[in-house]
């Protein structure tokens, strides 16, 4: 909470620098034990991760969204909602990507979603980041449930064309997403192609399991890499991801 109203500043403080931006993502339907999760949240705050995401498809609920919540809202770095849905609003945390996830078939993940969260967002003070959420590739759960057409690994023009739409409707950033434990990430060379062609943040998530693979990312232009799964599986593969792009700088 300590980060309320300050995210959007702090993250675009840190692109400004030219540093890449880490986010941990704790999906609270994975958590059973409150104090390994405490530890493990302190190793990736000490690593220097950037932000918390929190969220996940199924088998979440507001109660352990706020358990979660209860741990990371003490810590200097932004506590930030990633919803996949509008019943995972906690004004706990500090901000929420407000996402559209622009190549659903289902107008209510492009827009309906948004209408009815959007009030809830303002009366808990929770600061918005517009965002463009964009599934490719793999897709994983978040495919399946937001009726997503994944945009094939290899269409880069198409991606360029969805996050030139995003720009030009005012979105600070473009989440492309292969899916929670993607087999393949994003490729590097869609993210070159995507970076080159426009002027959106990318953030770059599913399937990233090593520093090699966040450094070709951020090499090829994304401004932000999301770790999920590895934090569950071995949290000290993450912290080498954290300190090899940390090595990073994009100026
Ligand atoms: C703006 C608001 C309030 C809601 C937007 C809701 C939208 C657009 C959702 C998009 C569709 C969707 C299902 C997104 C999922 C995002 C997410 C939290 C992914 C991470 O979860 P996974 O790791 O895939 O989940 P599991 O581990 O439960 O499979
Ligand atoms: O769990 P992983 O594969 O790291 O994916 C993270 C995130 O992009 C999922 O929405
Ligand atoms: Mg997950």
């Amino acid at each position: 909470m300590k980060m309320k109203g300050k995210t959007r500043a702090y993250l675009q403080k840190l692109i400004n620098e030219g540093s890449p931006i880490h986010f941990s993502l704790i999906d609270p339907d994975k958590v059973y034990d409150i104090n390994s999760l405490q530890k493990v949240v302190f190793k990736l705050y000490k690593a220097g991760t950037s932000a918390f995401l929190i969220g996940g498809t199924l088998g979440v609920s507001k109660e352990k969204m706020d358990g979660i919540l209860s741990i990371i809202q003490d810590l200097e770095i932004p506590a930030i909602i990633f919803p996949s849905n509008i019943n995972l609003i906690s004004e706990k945390a500090d901000a929420i990507l407000f996402m559209s996830l622009l190549n659903s078939d289902d107008l209510y993940y492009v827009i309906g979603a948004q209408v009815s969260a959007s009030i809830i967002v303002k009366l808990s003070g929770l600061e918005p980041i517009p965002t463009g959420y964009l599934i490719v590739g793999h897709g994983g759960t978040a495919a399946h449930i937001g009726r997503a057409r994944a945009i094939p690994y290899d269409n880069s023009e198409l991606a360029l064309a969805y996050a030139l739409a995003a720009e030009y409707m005012g979105m600070n950033y473009l989440y492309l997403e292969a899916g929670s434990g993607a087999p393949e990430t994003v490729r590097p060379e869609m993210v070159k192609v995507v970076s080159k062609g426009s002027n959106i943040n990318i953030i770059v998530g599913g399937g990233v399991r090593s520093p090699e693979k966040a450094t070709e990312l951020i090499k090829a232009g994304a401004k932000a890499i999301v770790t999920g799964n590895i934090i569950e599986s071995d949290v000290e593969k993450a912290i080498k991801i954290i300190d090899a792009i940390q090595k990073i700088s994009l100026i």
